[in-house]
């Protein structure tokens, strides 16, 4: 049911989210966490999500994953609609998620052993993708034996192994230390131009955005809307030195400025929640 329905698949936009919205709860207390969102995005594409915390950034993955429903709208990947999780979206999360009982080869097998791919081709993408990121050397380590950043790489190189035709990040960088994430942020880079990857990235960084991004999306506080799309017309191939350009730095400064009375409003909801569970 999920796989692409008609011969436009070839060319039809990785994802269109077309008036999707969410509210959770029940007649009671409904929390609207996500407005009207509408967005396309082209195959290859890197595009970021940043708003304040609690805006509905996860909530707008999460419903792209497949992993929530009862929302109104459509979603669409490559020209079929989404119905529940699908086979060529892959997703890396915040918190490690490699399995510890698992070596490193074994956790980037895994979603392919979960999808009934053959053992040889198993075996043949899973050290195809830890060249591709380096940790050859470590295929036989366990994760309690690598640091934080390299669980994160297995856990990419497990989703870029299944091939997904997109692949959602949340906040998959958040736990890291500033130069560990640049590093990353880096890496990641170079897979995706190399692999041509469409990619969806939810960060609060917004240096993270720019520097990966082709097009930044900021969002407003709860419920989260579309506020403005920056291009980010930095050139490509790109690495962590791009931080350095006026252009760079220019473009963090107009992304502020899109965010910041948003960043003030939610800070304000919060405020206001907290006061009421207290009283
Ligand atoms: N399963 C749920 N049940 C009830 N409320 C939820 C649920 N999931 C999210 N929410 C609420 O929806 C709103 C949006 O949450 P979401 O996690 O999508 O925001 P976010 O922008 O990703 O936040 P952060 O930046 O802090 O990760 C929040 O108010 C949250 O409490």
């Amino acid at each position: 049911m999920n796989a692409p329905t008609d011969g436009a698949a070839g060319t039809a936009p990785a994802l269109v989210i077309a008036d999707v919205s969410k509210s959770f709860g029940d007649q009671t207390r409904r929390v609207p966490a996500l407005g009207k969102v509408s967005l396309t995005v082209a195959r290859g594409e890197f595009v970021s999500l940043i708003g304040p915390s609690g805006c509905g950034k996860s909530t707008l993955i999460n419903i792209v994953a497949g992993l929530i429903d009862g929302y109104e709208g459509r979603v669409t990947v490559s020209g079929a609609p989404l119905d529940g999780p699908h086979p060529s979206i892959g997703m890396v999360f915040q918190d490690d998620s490699t399995f510890p009982w698992l070596s490193t080869l074994q956790n980037v097998e895994f979603g392919m052993r979960m999808a009934g791919v053959n053992a040889t081709e198993r075996r043949e993408r899973a050290m195809e993708m830890l060249d591709l990121i380096g940790l050859r050397s470590f295929a036989d380590r366990y994760p309690a034996q690598l640091s934080g950043g390299m669980r994160q790489r297995v856990a990419l190189a497990r989703a870029l192994a299944m091939r997904p035709e997109i692949l959602l990040m949340d906040e998959p960088f958040a736990a890291l230390d500033e130069q560990t994430r640049m590093v990353l942020g880096e890496e990641l880079l170079r897979l995706q131009e190399e692999l041509q990857q469409t990619v969806v990235f939810v960060t609060h960084n917004l240096g993270e955005a720019v520097q990966l991004s082709d097009r930044v999306v900021a969002m407003t506080a709860r419920p989260a809307s579309i506020k403005a799309i920056l291009e980010v017309d930095l050139p490509r191939p790109r690495d962590s030195s791009i931080v350095s350009s006026d252009r760079y730095g220019e473009l963090v400064a107009h992304l502020w400025s899109l965010l910041r009375e948003e960043a003030i409003t939610a800070f304000n909801q919060r405020d206001a929640a907290q006061a009421g569970a207290v009283r």
